[in-house]
């Protein structure tokens, strides 16, 4: 199998407005972040940090939804916007985007079936309608989730959890060789997250999809294992394996973001605001624990 590699090269994102008067007029959301992502062998790498850290505008950049101010993001050694149309096709089909809310991404007039069928036919993929079916209702069954169950509702019959395994379920049917997962799992809860990431690890283990998973909450990331990689302010400050970091993390961030996870603890009460200075003013969001592993084993 041939290898496939997206790198990131010296990437900085600057954006410019009268809303950053108070930061001399423009603000680096990312900053010289240079990380390879390679199909072989595949991989989860989770790139971790707080809100306002930059996670989104970099997933936004490598899908091509945001030009960098500087620096590149080179697809198997080239420039994603020097490619070719057919190259570029290409990178369409083999990065593919799980984001947060997929209900935002799905036309509320169209039945569930038709995200599937859309996919297909812009992807070139042209089974008869019976093999369509077909496919479609293994890559349902790929997410635990029933045919009959989702494809003639309309997105806002399904819940949260059901429309973030339909877009598993789309990703599964088109078999890229990356997915771009930005926060997949923040607004599910506990029972329906953990599902979800074991999905997500199954992806890699059984098709050979290298992911890169965005989360503010390590516990995921420790969850899904793999590589890590953590970023304050914009700049890459931590990055290897993900047990070594988050056991033995060496950067002061990674040890504040530890020690900032509350420890179940039922005879404790929560008294203490956390010690976590934000990256911005907004708040940060509290990570939910109930059904992942501490990362502190
Ligand atoms: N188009 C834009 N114009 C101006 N500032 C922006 C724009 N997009 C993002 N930013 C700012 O860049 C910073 C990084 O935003 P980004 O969405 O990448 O962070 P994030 O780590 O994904 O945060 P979150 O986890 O809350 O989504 C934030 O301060 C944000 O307000």
């Amino acid at each position: 199998m041939s290898e496939k590699n997206i790198a990131l090269n010296n990437v900085t994102q600057v954006f410019r407005g009268a809303a950053m008067r108070s930061m001399g007029g423009e603000f680096r959301a990312v900053d010289d972040v240079s990380f390879d992502l390679a199909s072989e062998p595949p991989q989860i790498v989770s790139l971790v940090g707080q809100s306002g850290s930059g996670k989104s505008t970099i997933a936004r950049i490598i899908l091509g939804l945001q030009k960098p101010s500087s620096g590149s993001v080179t697809y198997n050694g080239k420039d994603i916007y020097k490619l070719s149309r057919q190259e570029y096709d290409i990178y369409r089909k083999d990065v593919q985007p799980v984001f947060q809310d997929p209900y935002s991404i799905f036309n509320p007039f169209y039945r569930v079936d038709r995200i599937f069928w859309t996919a297909m036919s812009k992807f070139k993929l042209t089974p008869s309608k019976r093999e369509g079916l077909a496919k479609i209702e293994e890559s349902l069954h790929a997410v635990d989730l029933r045919p009959e169950d989702v494809l003639n509702r309309y997105p806002h019959q399904l819940s949260g959890g059901q429309r973030q395994r339909v877009m598993l379920a789309r990703v599964h049917l088109l078999r890229p060789k990356f997915i771009i997962a930005d926060e997949p799992v923040s607004m599910l809860d506990a029972a329906v997250r953990v599902l979800f990431l074991n999905i997500l690890t199954d992806f890699t283990e059984k098709y050979g999809m290298t992911t890169l998973f965005i989360t503010h909450d390590l516990s995921t990331a420790y969850y899904v294992g793999g590589k890590i990689i953590v970023i304050s302010r914009g700049k890459i400050v931590e990055s290897g394996d993900v047990e070594q970091v988050l056991v033995h993390p060496s950067h002061p961030y990674t040890q504040m973001l530890l020690s900032s996870i509350p420890v179940p603890d039922p005879d404790a009460r929560w008294t203490e605001k956390s010690a976590l200075p934000l990256e911005e003013e907004e708040t940060a969001e509290q990570a939910d624990l109930e059904a992942l592993p501490h990362p502190h084993i």
